[in-house]
């Protein structure tokens, strides 16, 4: 299901963060290839650096040590192929649904307005938003906040998407029905996806693997791979197997920050 060459690698990165009252090792020496087109989860304690991670893929935090290659080229800075997608949607709340979509679209300065329009509509379609293509953004949902917030980052057209638990602050039902749509648009448009969540479930329903994180200072304890077929439903049982493994292995990780 995936390119055979790494989209994103991740080499000996670490960051320290130093505050008036301490200093983190958000990061020690961290490494991850992520091939084309693959689906992975980050997930781990509080603090033990996957938005950091996350961030630095993304090229808006620079790493003290290591480096991050995205399609061979050193990440330097955010670029349109990388971008990201926040627990908060980060609309703009003066323009509505369709005006947010055309805003993300603006990195495509290639395109005629004739084109973006077209874009837009179809990934507001793509999100189930047609029909709210005029709503304002205090008229949506928290849902459809952020499905409008995934239409903006997927219309530039980027090759990966990172995602930082983007699904978080929604109610269960609402949330069942985005793991279905994202699995759904991944599946259409085999973007290279990387997924932080605090939810052993989400991240086993979601990733083809599942890479949990360990505090002070953040490392990456343990990968799984979940080679279960696709489309995946949270509620399966197929998942209990991986969800008990992973939920095992990660408070592991609490017990060891604990007695560190
Ligand atoms: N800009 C910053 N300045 C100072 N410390 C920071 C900064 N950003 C992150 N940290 C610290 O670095 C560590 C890792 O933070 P990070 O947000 O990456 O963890 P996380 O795993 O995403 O946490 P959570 O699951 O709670 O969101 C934490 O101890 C945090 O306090």
């Amino acid at each position: 299901m995936t390119d055979t060459a790494p989209k994103l690698i991740v080499e000996g990165v670490s960051k320290r963060f130093a505050t008036s009252r301490a200093a983190v090792q958000a990061l020690d020496n961290v490494s991850l290839d992520i091939a084309g087109g693959e689906f992975v989860c980050l997930i781990g304690p509080s603090g033990c650096g996957k938005s950091t991670l996350l961030d630095i893929m993304a090229g808006l935090t620079l790493p003290d040590a290591g480096r991050v290659m995205a399609d061979g080229k050193l990440v330097q800075g955010p670029g349109r192929q990388r971008l990201v997608m926040f627990q908060e949607s980060a609309l703009f709340p003066w323009l509505d649904a369709f005006g947010n979509v055309m805003f993300g679209l603006k990195l495509r300065p290639d395109l005629s307005s004739a084109e973006r329009k077209k874009i837009a509509e179809h990934f507001l379609h793509l999100v189930g938003l047609e029909k709210f293509k005029h709503a304002h953004v205090h008229e949506l949902s928290g849902g459809m906040k952020q499905r409008v917030a995934l239409a903006r980052a997927l219309a530039p057209d980027p090759q990966v998407l990172l995602m930082d638990e983007p699904f978080a602050a929604l109610d269960a039902l609402t949330r069942d029905q985005l793991y279905d749509d994202i699995q759904r648009i991944w599946i259409e448009s085999r973007k290279t996806i990387v997924f932080v969540t605090h939810n052993v479930r989400e991240a086993v329903c979601l990733g083809d693997r599942v890479v949990l994180m360990s505090p002070s200072p953040g490392r990456i304890s343990r990968i799984f791979d979940i080679p279960l077929p696709r489309p995946r439903d949270i509620n399966s049982p197929d998942l209990a197997g991986y969800t008990s493994q992973v939920a095992a292995a990660l408070k592991g990780t609490l017990r060891g920050s604990v007695s560190e």
